[in-house]
């Protein structure tokens, strides 16, 4: 074997276009990173390689989820480490973080080091356990974030999601304490007065069909005051699914200013607005709610600028007792882990907001630099760690909520046809999923 010769599990992709640009070139993966880009690249393969002919289709740098909730521990009759890995393999991510809203609450190192070990035993993805930044979710006192940081889950972000820190004390302190552990500190935008009862955004269709109203400044005045508050702290804030126009306004004000604030956007946000609510179907209902279309325009051109930094699912997987019933009784939140590249694709793609390296900018390179994920995000050059994602930008596929990897069925592209298709999700060299299967690890014999 000569000194070149790649060892251990190794994959060979030919035919693939890195970035969606130039020529169809071959990749050779090896001992987990990248070991060779090009027409000759397989030339140092084992004989053995598993080879893919990725004739037609797009590589990229696999994708980094900022918001996804498990539901483990507590509510494992709708998520899993387990089954929330193979979505979001499935849905081409290699890394995800788990919110802390979970029962018991991950507001210590107990469950965010459980989350963590429990993810690298699946081995399908990176699960990142978000730690809470404050006691029991309650926004009255802070977490131990200092011991969640440096626990074996090495904890780089802290949300409340689900609920605001809505208290500007305990949250200036959350940011001051952030910026000294160098963590990121994550906010569900909602001032908690204002919306009181609501379960549909504030405007004429919510006030039609007899719905309680969230109005767009439940989630603008805290953005507005956690911007103040971030530069104040001389600290960085990320704003959690951002929903309206103003809140892009903000953002650029707000950067303008010299201040450290990132926002994320949700594939559904994107995509859907508050007609949907007609219906009065369950599965629309989110936090925060589903906009106007004079909304989504705006976030869809935030996000096309960079205003809006990235894409996260707020994956929120829910049991169908708690979907199908009343608007008004039922829980918040929808799927997007297996979803999202083609909601993106739809969205932005389709409509020329975004090429294929923007695509990698808002799903796995600005998501790793936000949380300082050095082995994410990477350019797809030699030497880099290979994780990877393969898309068929061609293929249409028609969603069916039971043939979905997630325990729970609630997503509200039932029966829709999306364009773009993750065919492969590598992480560290090893195929996690491939035409539409999670691949659990194999023991390779030397472990
Ligand atoms: N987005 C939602 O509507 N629900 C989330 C919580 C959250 O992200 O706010 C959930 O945990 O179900
Ligand atoms: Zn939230």
């Amino acid at each position: 074997m000569s000194d070149s010769a790649v060892t251990g599990e190794t994959v060979l992709i030919k035919n693939v276009l890195l970035y969606g640009e130039g020529e169809p070139t071959d990749v050779l993966l090896g001992d987990g990173v990248i070991a060779a880009i090009g027409a000759d690249a397989g030339k140092d393969a084992a004989p053995d390689a598993e080879v893919i002919d990725a004739a037609g289709q797009i590589l990229l740098p696999g994708f980094v989820d900022l918001h996804t909730h498990l539901r483990e521990p507590g509510r494992e009759d709708t998520e899993t480490i387990d089954s929330g890995s193979a979505a979001a393999a499935l849905g081409g991510y290699t890394a995800v973080f788990a919110m802390a809203n979970t029962s018991p609450v991950a507001d210590s190192v107990v469950v965010t080091d459980h989350v963590w070990r429990r993810g690298q035993e699946v081995g399908l993805v990176d699960v990142h356990p978000v730690g809470a930044v404050t006691v029991g979710l309650e926004g009255k006192q802070l977490a131990e974030m200092a011991t969640m940081a440096s626990g074996t889950g090495r904890v780089r972000m802290f949300s409340d999601d689900g609920h605001c820190v809505y208290d500007p004390l305990i949250m200036r302190r959350a940011l001051e304490y952030s910026s000294s552990l160098g963590v990121l500190i994550a906010q569900h935008a909602e001032e908690p007065r204002l919306t009181v009862g609501a379960i549909a955004h504030e405007g004429p269709t919510a006030a039609r069909l007899g719905l309680a109203g969230w109005p767009r400044a439940a989630e603008e005045s805290i953005v507005a005051r956690d911007a103040l508050l971030a530069r104040d702290a001389g600290a960085r804030v990320h704003i959690c699914h951002a929903s309206t126009a103003g809140t892009v306004e903000l953002m650029k004000w707000a950067r303008g200013q010299g201040i450290s604030i990132t926002a994320e956007v949700t594939p559904h946000h994107l995509l859907l607005d508050d007609s949907r609510l007609e219906t009065y179907d369950a599965v629309n209902k989110v936090n925060p709610p589903l906009r106007e279309a004079s909304d989504v325009a705006a976030l869809r051109a935030g996000l096309a600028e960079g205003t809006i930094d990235c894409v996260a699912t707020d994956h929120a997987p829910h049991a169908e007792q708690d979907k199908c019933c009343e608007f008004a009784a039922a829980r918040p939140g929808m799927l997007g882990l297996e979803t999202a590249l083609s909601i993106v694709v739809q969205t932005m793609v389709r409509t020329g907001l975004l090429d294929w390296r923007g695509v990698a900018r808002v799903m796995s390179e600005r998501p790793a630099e936000i949380v300082g994920l050095d082995d994410q995000g990477r350019p797809l050059e030699v030497g880099e760690p290979a994780n990877l994602v393969l898309i068929d930008p061609d293929a249409e596929w028609t969603v069916h909520g039971p043939d979905l990897a997630s325990v729970a069925h609630n997503t509200p592209y039932e029966s829709m046809t999306l364009p773009a298709r993750v065919t492969t999700t590598i992480l560290r060299g090893r195929i996690t999923a491939s035409d539409g299967q999670a691949r659990v690890r194999v023991r390779n014999g030397r472990g």
